[in-house]
């Protein structure tokens, strides 16, 4: 009883008090990418991103990241094709990174970490009247997956970079207008796509993942900007907001399929 007492309370991990694997779940993310386990899928199309800059709304610090959220009361920035059956509506998009750059990304491929990882969160507007209801259905949203990898400064990035003190505390938010995310997005088409979930609460399993293949490069500096954002409101004892990603899910019974050869 003790070991299993443990057991139970080791499994809630402290970001996110709440189960590291939801009970019954068959298909949890993030995963590792095991490159040559992937299997390529002729009949994927090419993915057609469509964002309209205008639609940008806000940065603010959630307390688990820093999202940029757009409007997404009509079909102005969408995605369709790749593995999509719908057009989806971009919602937000936000980034999870590590401590230091030997870890931060919530996909792995072949076990590697990259130091970061951007999701930019998509919903079935055509299914569905809304994204909460999107939420809770098989196919109800669609995350592009982007890796960061230490490099080149990030030009299109640092756009948000000069942002971030102003949403330094959870909760904190700004205006934030005329920014396209597809700047953030590599211009190779290759991906790998599998059936998952959301990463952070309410971790429902109703996300296709599109992990693009390639990663874009940002420096240091930027890297370093993420780790000055704090998980805490002002007022409360800092604790810096960095090591916000969610630990591996077994693959189960999933292929993950490749767009490339
Ligand atoms: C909108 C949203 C909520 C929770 N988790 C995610 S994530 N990290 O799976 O993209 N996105
Ligand atoms: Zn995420």
């Amino acid at each position: 009883a003790c070991s299993r007492k443990n057991a139970r309370k080791a499994a809630l991990h402290p970001l996110w008090q709440s189960p590291l694997t939801i009970p019954g779940g068959t298909r949890q993310s993030p995963i590792n990418i095991q490159w040559r386990d992937s299997v390529y899928d002729p009949f994927l199309k090419p993915l057609k991103i469509s964002y309209d800059p205008t639609t940008c709304l806000h940065i603010w610090n959630n307390g688990y990241s820093f999202l940029v959220e757009f409007d997404d009361s009509a079909d102005r920035s969408t995605i369709v094709g790749g593995p999509l059956e719908n057009q989806y509506r971009l919602k937000q998009f936000h980034f999870h990174w590590g401590a230091i750059n030997d870890w931060g990304s919530e996909h792995t491929v072949d076990s590697k970490f990259y130091p970061a990882e951007l999701h930019l969160v998509h919903w079935n507007a055509v299914e569905y009247p809304s994204f909460e209801e999107a939420v809770m259905e098989g196919n109800g949203l669609a995350v592009i997956g982007v890796f960061l990898k230490l490099g080149a400064r990030h030009e299109g990035l640092q756009t948000l970079v000069d942002a971030l003190p102003a949403v330094r505390h959870k909760d904190a938010v700004i205006e934030f207008d005329d920014f396209d995310p597809s700047c953030l997005i590599p211009s190779c088409p290759d991906y790998w796509t599998y059936a998952g979930s959301l990463t952070t609460p309410p971790l429902t399993e109703s996300v296709t993942w599109i992990i693009k293949k390639k990663p874009i490069e940002v420096d240091e500096n930027q890297l370093e900007a993420f780790r000055t954002l704090l998980f805490t409101s002002d007022g409360e004892e800092e604790r810096r907001m960095v090591d916000n990603f969610r630990p591996l899910q077994p693959l189960m019974n999933r292929t993950v399929r490749s767009s490339f050869r």
